[in-house]
């Protein structure tokens, strides 16, 4: 079985964060390990956030990366600078395939990073990865396209953050694009892809984008290629979404068992 790790916070309502991707690693069958940046608490006035030190998630990396074959790894929310160093460090001369969620914009509340820390994002870590999945607010921000409302915002955006040096870029349009799809778009060295699902009325979308990039992660460590794998994680995301976990009038979690209940698996 082939080990992927996941390098995020946690979230400990569990929608998100490193509980979403390691869920997300079981149900698609591949075997998680992590390391953990942050721990995020979301409650009804917002979040807070508390950062690990750079020695703390060194040594997790260490001890990941020297004992495991891994060829494959998620980055979800870093946190700050000093961290975001640390990864690319520890990362940037290896064979890993780096999936990098930015995490910059959550819908659970407002957070701020600073300048530093996105500049970093966008100089240092995009064009060492090998897929970035931005939500619509994360890919306006890293594209300089202030407003992505139709498709051809989305696709002048997607050429922008590939121009940045990641060679492969997914937005995840969500609930954030009008109309009554959502969409996802799919952009490569060698063409564009778009994937839809009705839009779901519901709350229960937080770690959607987590389990989303969680899920092609672990696909692409089982040798999908990468449209299979977007298309596959656009479904698991999908059913999870429909059977969340609501927590209150304005907040639920992904329900990551839900692919696992309602598809016939061979
Ligand atoms: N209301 C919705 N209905 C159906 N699918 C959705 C909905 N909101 C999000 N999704 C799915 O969840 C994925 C994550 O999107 P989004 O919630 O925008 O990202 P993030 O969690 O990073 O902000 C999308 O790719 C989309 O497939
Ligand atoms: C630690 C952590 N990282 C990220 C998210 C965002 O999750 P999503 O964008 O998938 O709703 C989260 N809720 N917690």
């Amino acid at each position: 079985m082939e080990t992927v790790l996941t390098i995020a916070g946690s979230d400990s309502l569990a929608g998100g964060g490193l509980q979403a991707d390691l869920k997300t690693f079981e149900e698609l069958n591949v075997f998680g390990v992590s390391a953990i940046t942050s721990l995020i608490n979301v409650d009804p006035t917002g979040i807070q956030s508390h950062v690990l030190s750079a020695d703390l998630l060194s040594e997790q990396l260490d001890s990941t990366l020297s004992q495991l074959p891994i060829r494959f790894a998620k980055i979800g929310l870093i946190g700050n600078f000093s961290n975001l160093l640390v990864i690319i460090k520890k990362l940037m001369n290896t064979d890993i395939k780096l999936i990098v969620d930015p995490v910059l914009f959550f819908k659970e509340g407002a957070h701020y990073f600073q300048k530093v820390y996105t500049d970093a994002m966008k100089s240092l870590l995009l064009p060492v990865a090998y897929l970035v999945t931005p939500n619509l607010e994360e890919a306006a921000f890293l594209s300089n396209v202030s407003k992505l409302e139709t498709k051809d915002d989305v696709q002048q955006a997607a050429q922008k953050i590939q121009a940045l040096g990641c060679p492969n870029v997914v937005i995840k349009c969500g609930s954030r694009f009008p109309g009554d799809t959502a969409y996802n778009y799919l952009l490569t060295e060698s063409g564009e892809h778009w994937f839809e699902t009705p839009k779901l009325a519901v709350t229960t979308t937080d770690g959607a984008g987590c389990t989303f990039s969680a899920a092609i992660t672990a696909l692409l460590a089982r040798n999908y290629a990468l449209v299979d794998a977007v298309q596959l994680a656009t479904r698991f995301v999908y059913l999870g979404i429909q059977a969340g976990i609501p927590i209150s009038p304005h907040l639920g979690s992904v329900w990551q068992g839900a692919y696992r209940q309602k598809e016939v698996h061979p």
